[in-house]
């Protein structure tokens, strides 16, 4: 096959040009997600039960609730991690724009590449140079684009990680001489490079100062017209500075976890319906 050709992705279906002279694109923009009756059980222990929510496209959502509610295990249902442990199983559906993708027909990989997923603990390939962590993705995936194409790409994903204009005189320096917070955004970029259709971010500051939090806050309100975003967070004022929804997980007493309430976040901020979520958003709890 050669080099320059645009893209091939030779798993599922064909490539899209995006016609920004980006690269390649594989989906149709930010897409809605929604979770249908998801259950989930490690062996025999239920942890979550029945868990329905809209994860609306173009608008961020954040997963609240104390710990060991369910809030990783549902985000990482969302894009088929969950499934990756031996012991795990789960009952739902999860539908991308309404296409199931659980469905039989469809490949666990093009899951990932559709919901991108960045962790707790920034996690870039430490002696790879900046600009190959940013292209990974693609080979990881089969995608291939020529050098030009490449150069567009990583420009573009560190930008809207924002963190190209720190990085571009060293794009060949490893990715783990960055600083913690720098090495999120790499990872932000590094997802973004695959054009997913939905990230999904899971306590993406904890391990992060309060600046660089801060960057990648800024980061993620500017990225909501490029992608989908659910967030999991303990910071009730992470929360309503990012999101646009928010819902409440709760496992009381040994129950699998379950969503008390979701909403709009500043209602769930400023009204909430129910006496937990109100005394969970303002500290009395968790
Ligand atoms: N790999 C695993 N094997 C067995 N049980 C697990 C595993 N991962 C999570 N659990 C259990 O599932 C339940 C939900 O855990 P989960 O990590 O999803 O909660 P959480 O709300 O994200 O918690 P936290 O906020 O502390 O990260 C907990 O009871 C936890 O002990």
């Amino acid at each position: 096959m050669s080099e320059n050709t645009d893209l091939v992705d030779t798993a599922v279906q064909p490539p899209v040009e995006d016609g920004r002279g980006g690269g390649p694109r594989f989906g149709d923009g930010p897409a809605t997600l929604r979770a249908d009756a998801v259950s989930a059980w490690f062996g025999d222990h239920k942890v979550l039960d029945r868990v329905s929510l809209t994860m609306p496209a173009r608008q961020v959502t954040a997963l609240i609730g104390p710990s060991g509610c369910g809030k990783s295990t549902f985000l990482r249902i969302l894009n088929r991690m969950h499934e990756l442990i031996g012991s795990a199983s789960l009952a739902g559906r999860v539908l991308l724009d309404e296409v199931d993708i659980y469905d039989r027909g469809r490949r666990i990989t093009h899951a990932r590449r559709e919901i991108g997923m960045v962790f707790q603990k920034p996690n870039p390939f430490p002696a790879m140079s900046i600009y190959d962590n940013v292209v990974a993705g693609l080979r990881l995936n089969a995608i291939r684009t020529g050098r030009e194409g490449k150069d567009d790409l990583v420009e573009e994903c560190l930008t809207k990680a924002g963190l190209w204009k720190e990085v571009r005189d060293r794009l060949r320096q490893p990715g783990g001489a960055l600083s913690g917070g720098q090495q999120q955004r790499l990872c932000i970029a590094r997802s973004l490079a695959v054009r997913p259709r939905v990230l999904l971010m899971d306590e993406p500051c904890s391990a992060l100062d309060p600046t660089s939090t801060r960057r990648i806050e800024e980061t993620i309100h500017d990225l909501r017209d490029e992608v989908t975003i659910v967030i999991v967070t303990h910071n009730m004022q992470q929360a309503a500075r990012v999101s646009d929804n928010c819902a409440f997980f709760l496992a009381a007493h040994g129950t699998p976890g379950v969503i008390v309430e979701h909403g709009g976040t500043h209602a769930m901020f400023n009204s909430p319906q129910d006496e937990r979520t109100s005394d969970y958003v303002n500290g009395r709890f968790g």
